[in-house]
């Protein structure tokens, strides 16, 4: 899968080496070179869970070094942590470095936060879980998904829930021109197929409430529960977790729930970002006019997309499915 030109997305982002940047290096620095790599797996309220890769069962809390500023840190960031890694009750690390993300997933504004966040970084591929039947799916919600997953370095994945309600064949003739694996689960039977997908990956999750997630996370994470319920503690009840945790796979990876992010922003994603991601229309949106939205007529007469298709390089149905996401875009952008 070709990959978009997602980094340019938002600097502030995207930022995270310090040292580079204006501050001078001080004579510690030198030590922070045998910091220990971790992840974090937890946020809240200026302190992050890692889990340290030489011994991913001991959760270290962690500040951020002054010297990070504002540095954003979110789960699923590679950091160099300083200072008493133990992991003991009562003792605090320090976070001197983070790496490059390789994937962001960003979350939408909502009214409680006029900012879009990094809400997983680094994350493989991200599962879309949506159910078959009660709640009935929503394509909208699946198609801004994968608009996230191409312009922010996912891969996406179908996880097509509830399937002893309904036959997914039509949800799956629906995505296949889009090429996205999919995984069909009930709750009713073992989700190895989902397994064999996860097994030493980082994965995110996505869905809205009620479609199963919670069943599938505790499926796949033995003591998820437990471990959610540590880090949401947070006065409101141990399960009302609402960032999103990291939580490891019995056999190695990682399942990253998002509880409570219900759509993606997309402000900042433009046509093209989403056209970088289908490799066979790439070139072609190079031949349309300044400003083509890339829709066809009548938005777009002189798109050249069209001819990619006439031309017998790429499916009919590939443009059709691409524009489908272009127009999932668009629509956000009328009030
Ligand atoms: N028939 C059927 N019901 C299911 C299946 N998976 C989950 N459910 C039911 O769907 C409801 C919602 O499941 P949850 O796992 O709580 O869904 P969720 O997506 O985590 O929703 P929230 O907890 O609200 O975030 C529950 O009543 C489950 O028992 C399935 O495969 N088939
Ligand atoms: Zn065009």
């Amino acid at each position: 899968m070709a990959r978009s030109d997602w980094r340019k997305l938002d600097e502030s982002d995207v930022r995270v080496r310090p040292g580079k940047g204006t501050r001078p290096r001080s004579k510690r620095r030198p030590a922070h070179a045998d910091a220990a790599p971790a992840m974090v797996t937890a946020v809240d309220r200026g302190r992050w869970t890692c889990a340290v890769e030489a011994d991913p069962g001991r959760a270290v809390t962690a500040m951020r070094a002054r010297e990070l500023g504002r540095t954003p840190v979110v789960v699923g960031d590679r950091v160099g942590l300083v200072g008493d890694v133990s992991g003991k009750p009562d003792t605090l690390a320090r976070i001197v470095r983070v790496e490059e993300r390789t994937s962001l997933l960003r979350r939408t504004a909502d009214d409680t936060d006029p900012y879009e966040r990094v809400v997983v970084a680094n994350a493989e591929q991200l599962l879309i879980v949506t159910s078959l039947s009660d709640p009935p799916p929503r394509t909208g919600f699946i198609d801004r998904c994968l608009v996230a997953c191409y312009t922010g370095g996912l891969e996406p994945v179908l996880c097509l829930t509830k399937s002893d309600l309904a036959d997914p064949a039509e949800l799956l003739a629906s995505y296949s021109d889009l090429d996205v694996p999919a995984v069909v689960t009930r709750y009713d039977e073992e989700p190895e197929g989902l397994r064999e997908r996860l097994d030493g990956r980082v994965s995110a999750l996505v869905g809205h409430s009620g479609v199963g997630k919670s069943t599938l996370v505790n499926r796949l994470v033995p003591d998820a529960d437990l471990a959610t319920g540590e880090v949401s503690a947070v006065g409101k009840g141990r399960h009302t977790s609402v960032s999103a945790v990291a939580l490891p796979l019995p056999d190695g990876g990682w399942v990253i729930d998002t509880p409570g992010v219900r759509s993606f922003g997309l402000a900042h994603v433009t046509a093209d970002d989403i056209v970088l991601s289908f490799p066979e229309f790439a070139e072609a949106a190079e031949e349309c006019p300044s400003g083509c939205g890339h829709l066809g007529p009548p938005e777009d007469p002189d798109c050249a997309l069209d001819e990619v298709v006439e031309g017998g390089q790429a499916r009919p149905g590939r443009l059709a499915s691409l524009r489908r996401l272009l127009a999932s875009r668009a629509g956000l952008e009328q009030p």
